[in-house]
């Protein structure tokens, strides 16, 4: 689909902060706009204390650069916009340059539904340094919560064990676009469907659901009201039980269940969604297993996460599908991911380019100079390790050194002729064209799958999981060393 045309009616290109056209103003008036630059977008901690990070968004971030132009309503805005002294802030001839902008970025990216983890580019930029400093913002917002709710989402799914996840979070998502974003994201994180109408059609998502209090309450009693939903949708009837009484409601469910088949439906289950889950999904499944029901399903909904999951699940719960809204789509105990955007490299005057770092107390803060590329290491199909470098440095080497970026006593050596390769940033533009297929949703669901099956389970666990090794090649570690020495001019009193 096409995101920018469908969702948002035109240009995305104000889509900014306002210091990065004041900083694009700026380059082009030193003369700077199209010295070559490279940016690399990653995070430094994964969400919600997890082992692991679903990377997601790319779709939209294609869509993004392919209408990344500023249209006449756009410029005219700008136009307008005046200093305090009423001259304008952007002059014409700036205006005029940012109408003839075309995007000529090469983009460097991970594929949606990839395992990714800290201090790896999600995304890499090079190209003017004008451009690449104006995708930031947007680049930002669409990887940063995609990614997030699709981590969230393949959380629960674990945690779900096999069992179906219905993704329920429209009415408590954050506005429209959250809402549909996180649709999305859930569906790629491994949610079986959408309650959300307008994300299955947009995206391609089924769309599944039951029926809410509501129904029940506006009929006299409730068995008149599950008959009448039989009436309406006999093949589709997920009984909400919890109304009034919910031993009473599977008793009702049960009845209708039997007129349902009498007339050669089978109803498809009962939903509970208040009260002791565990206690009550036990009550429906030994009554409907009792009333010649085994297959009826038991559905549960009412604040889950993938803790209350697991709790559930140690309890011997009876629940086989699982509604998840609220704290799925809100991310509830982490609300974003804190994935940045840094200059990794420039060209010079004389056309060389130049690594760059930005200095910090923390060392986690430290970015990874240069352009760099990552690679993972399978032994059998697992994972193994992650390796950030410049390909110059790993040429006809038969063995690496990793160093982790934080802390340089943790250090494993590779042997390359041991093990698979797969290098994870994938081209996807091409000097502003695009080389990149998006797949289609159900590939991006399933490389999810696959990839995650790549992973020991020690990095999956909910709490305290296993660190998965990820390391700077040792000549990439050295010279990250040596610029903050440089940078940081320690020769000096
Ligand atoms: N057996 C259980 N073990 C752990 N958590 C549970 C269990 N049963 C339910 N829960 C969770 O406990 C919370 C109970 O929510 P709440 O206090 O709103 O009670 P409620 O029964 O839903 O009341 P209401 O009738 O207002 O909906 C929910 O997050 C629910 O998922
Ligand atoms: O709890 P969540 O994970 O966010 O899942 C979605 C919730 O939304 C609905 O409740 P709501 O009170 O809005 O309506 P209903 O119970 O009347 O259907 C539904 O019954 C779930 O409890
Ligand atoms: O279909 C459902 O059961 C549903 C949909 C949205 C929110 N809560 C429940």
């Amino acid at each position: 689909m096409k995101i920018t045309k469908d969702l948002y009616q035109g240009s995305l290109a104000l889509l900014t902060d306002f210091y990065q056209l004041t900083m694009a103003y700026a380059y082009w008036k030193s003369g700077k706009s199209e010295q070559e630059a490279v940016f690399n977008l990653f995070f430094r901690k994964h969400p919600f204390q997890s082992g692991f990070t679903i990377a997601a968004g790319l779709e939209y971030v294609v869509d993004f650069c392919n209408n990344f132009t500023f249209n006449e309503d756009d410029l005219s805005y700008l136009g307008n916009m005046k200093n305090s002294d009423g001259s304008p802030v952007f002059v014409p001839d700036f205006l005029d340059y940012l109408k003839e902008m075309k995007f000529s970025c090469d983009i460097d990216a991970v594929e949606e539904g990839t395992v990714v983890f800290p201090h790896t580019p999600l995304i890499r930029v090079k190209g003017p340094l004008i451009q690449c400093q104006l995708l930031e913002t947007a680049l930002l917002n669409i990887i940063n919560f995609q990614t997030l709710i699709a981590t969230k989402a393949a959380r629960v799914v674990l945690a779900a064990k096999g069992d179906s996840v219905l993704e329920f979070g429209l009415r408590r998502a954050q506005g429209i676009d959250g809402a549909l974003a996180a649709s999305r994201a859930s569906y790629i994180g491994g949610c079986s469907a959408t309650s959300n109408v307008m994300a299955g059609k947009l995206f391609g998502i089924p769309v599944s659901g039951t029926h809410a209090h509501s129904w029940i309450m506006s009929f006299d009693t409730e068995l008149e009201a599950f008959k009448a939903y039989a009436d309406a949708f006999p093949e589709k009837c997920i009984f909400l039980v919890d109304t009034y009484d919910t031993v009473n409601g599977i008793r009702n469910a049960i009845e209708v269940g039997k007129i349902l088949r009498e007339n050669g439906k089978e109803m498809l289950g009962v939903r509970i969604d208040s009260g002791d889950l565990a206690y009550f999904s036990n009550i429906a499944r030994e009554m409907l297993d009792e009333a010649g029901f085994p297959d009826a399903k038991v559905v549960a909904s009412n604040d889950l996460d993938e803790h209350i999951i697991t709790s559930l699940k140690i309890q011997e719960a009876s629940i086989s599908v699982w509604g998840v809204g609220t704290k799925l789509v809100t991310a509830y105990d982490q609300p974003a991911l804190g994935a940045v955007y840094k200059l990794a490299a420039i060209k010079n005057k004389e056309g060389v380019w130049e690594p760059k770092v930005k200095v910090s107390q923390q060392s986690i803060k430290i970015n990874i100079p240069g352009e760099h590329q990552i690679s993972r290491f399978l032994r059998n199909g697992r994972a193994v390790a992650d390796m950030i470098f410049l390909q110059e440095d790993v040429d006809n080497k038969s063995s690496v050194m990793i160093i982790d970026p934080i802390d340089s006593t943790k250090r494993k050596r590779l042997n390359l002729g041991d093990l698979e390769e797969y290098k994870l940033l994938k081209p996807i533009f091409k000097a502003g064209q695009q080389v990149y297929v998006c797949p289609p949703i159900e590939a991006i669901k399933q490389n999810t799958k696959d990839n995650l099956q790549c992973f020991d389970k020690t990095h999956k666990r909910l709490t305290n999981p296993h660190v998965y090794p990820v390391g700077l090649e040792e000549n990439l570690y050295q010279l990250r060393t040596d610029l903050v020495f440089k940078m940081k001019n320690y020769d000096q009193e």
